[in-house]
């Protein structure tokens, strides 16, 4: 029985052809398109700092800003690939890495993943970080180029791992006679770089470019560019489009939420069997895109924000909003349940704060006369179930 239900699966989806989808990956985070509309400056700013590899001299360090979704990532990967293509075409020594230091989790796999792409393998195992490091500076100094080197999202991997790594990697021309280094480090946290070590926020940050966030005419414009070669003609009309556009607009110009909901929308248009994206499926698209990144919050929150929130919960479905003392009081007794010590008071209403910064709940200060003030605290109802269903303890 059950084969006949993926049979009928799998004839359904794989034989018929997408009415909506032209190339579905063009809309792939991932995906860097031939040309990045409104980041003619940027690109060419971090151009103008690297070009100089092409003479052979050592690039300024780069630390680049912006808010999530604001192309660092495609200028970094286009501008590097671009020069590492003309380098080799002018038999220039110029060769660039890139690693996500968010996804790419130790000190040891992301100094393996920098020397890989020197054409080193570094076994996954087995050898000492400061080996590793060694093979790397040797092969370094036997090729005698220069090697940009990005490192995306550093702020997660410095909270993590410390600033060890970045610290060696800026000093490594000084090991080095004839390779040459040069780092572009790439953050969303403006505050991060104030907590690095001095010495290596100087030289990372030699330059600094910092990207804006697009307006809903940028977005437009992004948005058009790839759904003109992701979707079928017709299928996706420039009034979805400046929908899409203002959408992400209004949540801090954000360009990687805004093609997730063009492809969410024409994913949902696609299971409905529609031939066009319509403003319902964007609404739709809107929707289940807020329940994933509630999700993934909820189950990624440390232990204690997790029994908060479950004490938060509960009080919403007993009696619709709780106070911070109200909170504290089920707080304590869940975690006494589940044979956890509980934290202080004062915690607790930290963790409620960070909660509300994180926008799972609602938390409003509200006076009680001579009593002082408290906070009244409330959850989207709309997100009740989906939050409920994220709390595994
Ligand atoms: N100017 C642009 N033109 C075309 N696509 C763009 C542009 N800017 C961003 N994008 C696209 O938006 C998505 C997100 O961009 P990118 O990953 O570069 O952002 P980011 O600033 O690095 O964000 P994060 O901090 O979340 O990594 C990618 O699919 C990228 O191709």
């Amino acid at each position: 029985m059950a084969s006949d239900i993926i049979d009928e699966i799998i004839e359904s989806r794989l034989k018929k052809k997408s009415r909506i989808f032209m190339n579905k990956e063009i809309l792939h985070p991932d995906y860097i398109p031939e040309t990045l509309p409104h980041r003619e400056k940027e690109i060419r700013k971090l151009a103008e700092i690297l070009v100089v590899a092409l003479k052979g001299e050592r690039p300024s360090n780069v630390l680049i800003y912006g808010l999530t979704g604001t192309g660092k990532t495609a200028v970094a990967k286009y501008v590097s690939r671009r020069l590492a293509e003309k380098a080799s075409a002018l038999n220039t020594r110029l060769l660039h890495a890139y690693v996500n230091t968010r996804k790419v989790d130790t000190t040891y796999r992301v100094i393996a993943s920098i020397a890989s792409s020197l054409g080193l393998r570094i076994p996954s195992t087995g050898i000492a970080i400061s080996e590793v490091y060694r093979r790397y500076t040797r092969a370094l100094e036997n090729w005698g180029g220069l090697h940009i080197v990005v490192l995306d999202e550093i702020d997660y991997y410095v909270r993590r791992e410390g600033d060890d790594l970045l610290y060696k990697l800026v000093r490594i021309n000084e090991e080095l006679e004839k390779a040459r280094v040069a780092i572009v480090g790439i953050t969303n946290d403006i505050n991060f770089v104030e907590n690095l070590d001095p010495r290596v926020r100087s030289s990372l940050g030699e330059e600094e470019i910092v990207f804006p966030p697009y307006d809903a005419e940028q977005l437009y414009d992004i948005l058009k560019q790839r759904a003109d070669k992701a979707f079928y003609p017709g299928v996706v009309s420039s009034k979805i489009i400046s929908y899409c556009a203002a959408l992400a607009a209004r949540e801090h110009g954000d360009a990687r939420r805004a093609l997730d909901l063009l492809r969410v929308a024409g994913e949902i248009a696609e299971r409905e069997g529609s031939s066009i994206v319509t403003i319902k499926h964007v609404k739709k698209a809107q929707i289940e895109l807020e329940e994933g990144r509630v999700f993934q919050a909820v189950s990624t929150l440390p232990l204690h924000p997790k029994l908060v929130l479950k004490a938060i919960v509960e009080l919403m479905k007993e009696k619709g909003t709780s106070t911070t003392g109200e909170v504290y009081n089920k707080y304590f007794k869940i975690a006494l349940e589940y044979g956890i010590e509980p934290l202080t008071q004062r915690r607790i209403s930290e963790i409620i704060t960070q909660l509300d910064m994180i926008g799972l709940i609602n938390a409003v200060v509200v006076s009680r006369g001579r009593h002082g003030k408290t906070k009244l605290i409330k959850i989207n109802s709309g997100l009740l179930d989906v939050i409920e269903g994220a709390i595994k303890l």
